[in-house]
């Protein structure tokens, strides 16, 4: 490969994370003979700073909330637990290194060229990848992913990304999170458990704008219970200061308290640029995605694009079944496969968690008028009322139409991130508030709150 003869693939992937790795994979099973381009750590963002190591650290931050309890129920805790921070973090690591042992072991398996290279496109067939090598294929998939955003204010760069949460080996002793989305609501609820005092300022005048208002504002009256300061309609004008004391500055010329750490989870940027896209003409949206029909076909014939460089549903798992169904249509004889982005189900992993699929209840009665029926329940989980703690979980069904129809289940609570599964099948199916009133109950757990609901 070091001579610049372009070299023969029938598809060649850039980026091997979630999306990347997918469509590799599916392609190959196929029977297509596929190189796969990636510079850094196999796995890409969920692999190695996003979803996988998060849950890890959401798992002990749950862990800490359950030792808290345990002495209601008897047992001896020692007043202070306390976390050995590299304990944690070695086994998080260990645990995602044997992801990419994995990830490599079946790569090798499946025959895929992996190159731990960045390409960039020349023209609509060939790659040109950074040591100079240039690959001739007959389908490109573009998987690059994408990357947190920074603001434009002065002082930006004093701050952190979410990136460098996973680089933290102790707690910080105070913490700013500025952003009211997944990232900012996860991060906060995490470290707060784990020894930190965190504080959100938040642009928008509520956290998780995708989310149901009536959950998010339970979510917050838990947030304020647990010790988290939330600022909201916050305008951020600078970040002042040196590294281990940084102070926030709002438009109105307010000084915050200081931080030991502040971190940004305002959305992120597609990886567009710097791949070659405008000059062989791929098409990118207002927000610098790159622009896909149903199909996952960009502008260019034989290049698809998949996973957050599309900025659609930016999820794992829709990055996994756009790729599969895109190298299904593409290498497995089944011209109609693509993804369907209604109804995604999804998880923020919050103390406690809070899942939905469908639509909210304000998207309902927007859509739907007075035809809106929804059902609630308000309950404290037996765990919770065992060990006298005041938290309740809300679940939520939103249902329109004479036959009630579900659109839209909305789950906080203790369980929820795991509850929510089975029933998103059963929305996609058409299910009815009838057809839930028809299944018997599971006794007792927080589950059967989503069959009794009136
Ligand atoms: C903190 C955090 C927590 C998250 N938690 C969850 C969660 O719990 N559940 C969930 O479903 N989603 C979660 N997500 C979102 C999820 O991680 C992403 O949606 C998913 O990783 C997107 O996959 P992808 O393949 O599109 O991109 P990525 O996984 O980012 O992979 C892109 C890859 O492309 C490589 N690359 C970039 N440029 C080039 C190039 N020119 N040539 C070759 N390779 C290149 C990069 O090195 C990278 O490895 C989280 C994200 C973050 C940041
Ligand atoms: N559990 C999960 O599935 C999970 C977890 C983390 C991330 N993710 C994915 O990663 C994506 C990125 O997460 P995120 O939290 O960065 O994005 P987000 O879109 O969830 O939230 C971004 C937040 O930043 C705020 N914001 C945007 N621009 C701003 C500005 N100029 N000034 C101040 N605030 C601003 C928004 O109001 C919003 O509150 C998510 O949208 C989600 O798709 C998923």
């Amino acid at each position: 490969m070091s001579d610049n003869s372009p070299l023969d693939f029938d598809l060649v992937v850039l980026g091997g994370g979630s999306g990347g790795l997918a469509g590799a994979f599916r392609a190959a099973q196929h029977g297509a003979r596929v190189a796969l381009l990636e510079p850094g750590e196999l796995g890409g963002t969920c692999v190695n700073v996003g979803c996988v190591p998060k849950k890890a650290m959401w798992l002990a931050a749950e862990l800490s909330g359950h030792v808290a309890l345990a002495s209601q129920f008897g047992f001896e805790v020692p007043r202070d637990p306390r976390l050995d921070w590299p304990t944690l973090i070695a086994g998080r690591q260990r645990y995602v290194h044997g992801i990419h042992a994995s990830y490599r072991r079946r790569l090798d398996e499946a025959g895929i060229a992996l190159m731990p290279v960045r390409g960039r496109l020349r023209d609509a067939h060939t790659v040109q990848c950074d040591n100079g090598t240039l690959l001739r294929a007959a389908h490109i998939l573009l998987a690059t992913g994408s990357s947190p955003r920074r603001l434009p204010v002065p002082g930006a760069g004093l701050a952190g990304i979410s990136d460098d949460f996973f680089h933290l080996c102790e707690a910080p002793t105070r913490v700013a999170l500025v952003g009211g989305g997944y990232i900012a609501v996860e991060l906060a609820g995490i470290l707060q458990a784990l020894g930190s005092r965190v504080d959100i300022f938040a642009r928008a005048g509520r956290l998780l704008g995708h989310a149901d208002a009536e959950l998010a504002q339970r979510l917050q009256d838990n947030y304020r219970h647990q010790g988290i300061g939330m600022h909201f309609d916050y305008r951020l004008a600078a970040i002042e200061g040196e590294a281990g004391r940084l102070t926030l500055r709002n438009a109105d010329g307010d000084a915050s308290d200081p931080y030991a750490q502040v971190i940004l989870a305002v959305g992120r940027t597609a990886n567009t640029s710097g791949i070659g896209l405008e000059d062989v003409g791929v098409a990118l949206d207002a927000d610098g995605n790159i622009l896909v029909d149903a199909f996952q076909r960009s502008s260019l014939p034989h290049v698809a694009a998949v996973g957050d460089v599309t900025g659609k549903a930016t999820l794992t798992p829709v990055a996994i079944a756009a790729a599969r169904r895109a190298m299904d249509r593409v290498f497995g004889g089944q011209p109609e496969a693509r993804i369907d982005y209604d109804d995604v189900p999804a998880v923020v992993f919050s103390h406690p968690p809070l899942a939905s699929v469908g639509l909210t209840e304000a998207q309902a009665r927007e859509r739907h008028g007075d035809d809106v029926h929804v059902a609630r329940s308000v309950f404290r989980p037996m765990l919770q009322a065992l060990a006298d703690r005041p938290q309740h979980s809300l679940f939520k069904l939103v249902c329109v139409g004479a036959e009630r129809r579900v659109v839209g289940i909305h789950l906080l609570g203790e369980g929820a991130d795991e509850i929510l599964q089975g029933f998103a099948v059963a929305l996609k199916k058409g299910l009815t508030l009838a057809d839930l009133h028809d299944t018997i109950a599971i006794h007792p757990s927080s589950a059967e709150e989503v069959v009794l609901m009136r």
